[in-house]
């Protein structure tokens, strides 16, 4: 197993495996701030997979083959669309969406799913995106849905921003793992959904002006609202 996995493993004995999720985060950061949110609860595996949707993807179906799990959660800090999800507020994935995959043409880019490669987008577990996204709201936090996509390059320039936001009109987020995760989970049957705590937005890369912090305090808000809906 890759060695930037971090796992926690609750103790299991005598619980569904249904009813056991698996969050899938990038850092260590994530992670801590995930499991203060979710105060110690047993039914909950938090790992930190590593940066990009590869070694999401990878640390995803390592986790998936070793235990039972009934939900996979890729969650994390983000991007947010200026518009849609300001910093400091909390985006749910209604699909997760590899945004750059695919290739550059003299018409334009082309998605992977146009070039005849499959599907670039993994919808999220259908109800439970909404019932997290409503419980959030109900709890007072800032929150919006829509597609979050997954780039391997972040978004640094307003070119970029404009150009995938004309391709997603709905986007509300962007981030690096969801997609990977999703298809990671895919492949063992398993639903999944993708939350990011908004810390910058999509656009000129000011990396000084990240709100990692606050993002952080969300993301730990909405991970004790995920034991009320998972
Ligand atoms: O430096 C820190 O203290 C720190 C704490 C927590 C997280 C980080 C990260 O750098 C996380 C990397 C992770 O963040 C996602 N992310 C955040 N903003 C964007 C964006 O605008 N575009 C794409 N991805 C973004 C991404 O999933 C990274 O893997 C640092």
């Amino acid at each position: 197993m890759n060695d930037n996995i971090q796992s926690r493993s609750g103790s299991a004995a005598g619980q569904d495996p249904a009813t056991r999720v698996l969050i899938v985060t990038a850092v260590a950061a994530e992670r801590e701030a995930i499991l203060r949110g979710l105060g110690g609860s047993a039914r909950f595996e938090v790992i930190a997979a590593g940066a990009g949707t590869a070694l999401a993807a990878a640390g995803t179906a390592a986790a998936l083959a070793a235990g039972t799990y009934g939900c996979v959660i890729s969650a994390g800090i983000g991007g947010g669309f200026p518009g849609r999800a300001p910093v400091g507020s909390l985006a749910v994935a209604s699909e997760m969406i590899a945004a750059d995959l695919g290739a550059e043409t003299p018409e334009g880019f082309r998605s992977a799913a146009e070039l005849g490669f499959g599907s670039n987008t993994v919808p999220a577990a259908h109800g439970t995106a909404e019932a997290l996204a409503a419980a959030l709201a109900a709890a007072g936090l800032p929150v919006s849905t829509g597609p979050v996509l997954t780039v391997s390059t972040a978004t640094g320039t307003a070119g970029t921003a404009a150009a995938l936001a004309a391709r997603h009109p709905g986007a509300v987020a962007e981030a690096m793992e969801g997609h990977g995760v999703a298809v990671a989970a895919q492949r063992f049957g398993i639903a999944a959904l993708e939350l990011r705590a908004i810390s910058n937005p999509v656009g000129p890369r000011d990396r000084a002006a990240w709100q990692i912090p606050a993002a952080l305090d969300a993301l730990a808000a909405a991970a004790a609202i995920l034991l009320e809906v998972l």
